[in-house]
């Protein structure tokens, strides 16, 4: 039998619902967990889920409440928001039996700890294998079968590789990597970069500036990344700069989104989830915890928190002093 034939997704937002459609195109035994046994009943019967509108879940994936059968699976993926992330290992954990995998899948920092996704993991279930999955990949995209690569990176490569091949399929192609603090400081920084990028094309600063603020947040995502330890390859892979590119060239992101309507004066679309709200203010306090300057990232934190308005923000990122490039 292959490794790790069956899989759960904790979690049945959209992301969730991608990746047990990712896990069942490539041949694995799927449940995808739902906390609420309604909404879990309905999408058992409907084959369908609001939060990825048009996409049928497949008849062989099962969907279920029943979190100790999810339990049971020789892989787990979690999809929750960041923040809930280790509200759901804390339940997980005392089904869980053995060394089993868990794979996170949010992009985000933990609020008070600043802890990543996969020490959260280490914490609330000491006996699993944590690992991380992130890089350019819209759930909708993924659901559809549009070819999508991603990183995935857990402390023994052997094990990343395993489980590369067990998720993997041609439309599907995640690479496998030892560097787990990249690739979460690449998928969390980069929210609240696009939340910047989003308000400079709503406030029409134009293309030139689109890419000048993507460069220069790519510069302070490396800054970043290089103090906690990242490797720059990875840095400049599919989960940082990759996912980089996407998040802040396209309206489909829900983060762009949500800057594209700060920097237009609307309303942010109702009912969505923007990790890059709620990353940015833990973002900048890891930052300064490093004595690395994040002058985007912090505009982003003061706009949100309401301490700035987006005029002095983008003022004030205009008139920083000239420096070499770094
Ligand atoms: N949607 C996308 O294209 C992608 C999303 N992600 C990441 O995946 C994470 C989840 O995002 P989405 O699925 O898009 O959000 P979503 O808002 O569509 O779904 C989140 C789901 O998590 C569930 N949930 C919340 N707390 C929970 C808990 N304690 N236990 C179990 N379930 C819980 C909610 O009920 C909801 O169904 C985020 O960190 C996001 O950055 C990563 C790659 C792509
Ligand atoms: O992480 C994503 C694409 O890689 C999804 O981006 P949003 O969360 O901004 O929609």
């Amino acid at each position: 039998m292959l490794a790790f034939q069956s899989v759960a997704v904790i979690g049945a937002g959209a992301w969730g619902t991608a990746l047990a459609t990712v896990a069942a195109r490539a041949g694995r035994t799927v449940t995808l967990w739902a906390r609420n046994a309604d909404h879990a009943a309905r999408i058992a019967s409907t084959r369908d889920n609001p939060r990825l509108p048009g996409v049928r879940i497949a008849p062989e994936i099962i969907v279920t409440s029943d979190l100790a059968a999810a339990a049971r699976a020789e892989m787990l993926l979690i999809a929750t928001p960041a923040q809930h992330l280790r509200g759901a290992v804390n339940m997980l954990a005392s089904h869980l039996t053995g060394e089993v995998p868990i794979v996170a899948s949010a992009k985000g920092i933990e609020h008070g700890t600043h802890k990543f996704m996969t020490d959260v993991i280490a914490e609330a279930a000491p006996g699993a294998q944590p690992a991380i999955l992130s890089g350019p990949s819209f759930a909708d995209d993924v659901a559809r079968g549009l070819p999508t690569a991603v990183t995935l990176a857990a402390k023994d490569e052997a094990l990343a590789s395993r489980l590369v091949q067990a998720l993997g399929s041609p439309t599907f192609r995640p690479y496998h990597s030892t560097d787990i603090r990249g690739v979460e400081i690449g998928g969390a920084a980069k929210n609240v970069l696009a939340i910047a990028v989003g308000i400079a094309v709503g406030r029409k600063l134009g293309a030139s500036a689109q890419a000048a603020l993507t460069t220069r947040g790519f510069a302070e995502l490396t800054r970043l990344g290089r103090a906690l330890g990242a490797r720059s390859e990875t840095l400049a892979g599919l989960s940082g700069l990759g996912d980089l590119i996407l998040t802040c060239s396209s309206p489909q992101s829900r983060n762009f989104a949500l800057g594209l309507a700060l920097g237009r004066g609307e309303q942010p679309p109702a009912g969505k989830l923007a990790e890059g709200e709620f990353t940015a203010p833990v973002l900048i306090e890891l930052a300064a915890s490093q004595n690395i300057e994040m002058p985007v990232s912090e505009a982003v934190a003061s706009i949100l928190s309401g301490r700035s308005t987006i005029d002095a923000a983008i003022s004030g990122l205009l008139t920083r002093p000239f420096k070499a490039e770094e």
